[in-house]
């Protein structure tokens, strides 16, 4: 396949160096203007792929079989539409990112749309990318044209397993959304591993209670105790990462919490239920982001 990688960090490196291990054909897309893409990914098992590989070249995304798009996901709809006048109609777009609510920003996109998450874990060291821990990555259609699709799935696989294809891919999404509902803003509150949320398993049980009723309303028939168990297994699962979102906090970046919790709570809204909880830790995180935003502002080059 000929593939456009979207967004060249940690998740965009880490397909980058699989898929060129199976002799795909590839770029990375940047925000710089630069012809070439340096990859360089130490993978779960030791094993260090460092490549440069192309970059930018609207003459290979034309021609591109998928575009991949690996950003944080408040990128996502503004880059996309920025590449998908160049994209043939034809070539699906695969998004990759925590939250929800980029498919709504990308209703009119005339290309397939293909959704996914994954639980394969990479974080940045210096300039090295470090695969963490390997995980199951769910996709499937995000659009009519994507359900047209689901041959997608056995390459990736080959690359960096596992990979399932869901006709519905929602069940899949909301789960991912409910772990991040939870613990991405609470341990961005409390500054605290994903571990230490076992000290507060009270607070965990409210806000996922209110996951577990908006979840319901939006026809997936989850009950709040196996939401709960199911939060908890990723909790004791990742206890000792640092989730994206304190990650975020600690280094004054925005956060995703507006496609998080900021979704959760739109879709509450809909169904004419109340968060609280869930609310509260928005504006605890809003409140965080806008104080870093100062911080930033002030530190300007240009106010120099
Ligand atoms: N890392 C992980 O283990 C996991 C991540 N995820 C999710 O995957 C998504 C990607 O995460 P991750 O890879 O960690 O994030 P990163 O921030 O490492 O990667 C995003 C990359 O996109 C680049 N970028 C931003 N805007 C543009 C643009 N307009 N055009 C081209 N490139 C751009 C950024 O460059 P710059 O640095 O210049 O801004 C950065 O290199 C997120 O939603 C995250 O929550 C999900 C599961 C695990
Ligand atoms: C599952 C979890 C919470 C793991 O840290 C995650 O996806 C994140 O940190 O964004």
């Amino acid at each position: 396949m000929k593939v456009t990688v979207l967004g060249c960090g940690a998740i965009g490196q880490l397909w980058l160096a699989a898929l060129a291990r199976q002799g795909h054909e590839l770029q990375g897309w940047l925000r710089a203007p630069q012809t070439l893409c340096h990859v360089n990914v130490t993978g779960a098992n030791g094993m260090r792929f460092q490549q440069d590989l192309p970059a930018n070249s609207r003459e290979f995304l034309a021609n591109s079989d998928l575009l991949l798009v690996t950003l944080k996901a408040f990128q996502v709809s503004l880059a996309v539409k920025q590449l998908a006048a160049t994209l043939n109609a034809s070539c699906p777009v695969l998004l990759m990112h925590n939250g929800m609510g980029t498919v709504e920003e990308l209703h009119a996109l005339r290309q397939p749309l293909i959704l996914g998450v994954t639980t394969q874990a990479a974080r940045r060291e210096g300039s090295a990318i470090i695969h963490v821990a390997s995980g199951i990555t769910h996709i499937g259609p995000g659009n009519e044209a994507g359900h047209a699709h689901g041959g997608l799935a056995g390459p990736l696989q080959h690359a960096l397993p596992d990979v399932t294809w869901h006709d519905n891919i929602s069940a899949a999404s909301w789960r991912k959304l409910a772990a991040n509902c939870v613990i991405n803003p609470m341990t961005a509150v409390f500054n605290c591993p994903n571990g230490e949320l076992r000290n507060r398993a009270c607070d965990v049980k409210t806000v996922c209670n209110e996951v577990a009723r908006v979840m319901q309303r939006e026809g997936h028939p989850v009950t709040a105790d196996d939401l709960l168990n199911y939060v908890w297994r990723v909790v004791d699962s990742t206890a000792e990462n640092i989730s994206s979102m304190l990650q975020d906090v600690r280094s004054q970046r925005h956060t995703e919490i507006d496609y998080i919790t900021g979704y959760l709570l739109r879709r509450a809204r809909a169904h004419g239920l109340s968060a609280p909880a869930n609310a509260r830790l928005y504006e605890q995180i809003k409140r965080k982001e806008r104080a870093n935003a100062r911080i930033n502002a002030a530190c300007s080059p240009l106010r120099k």
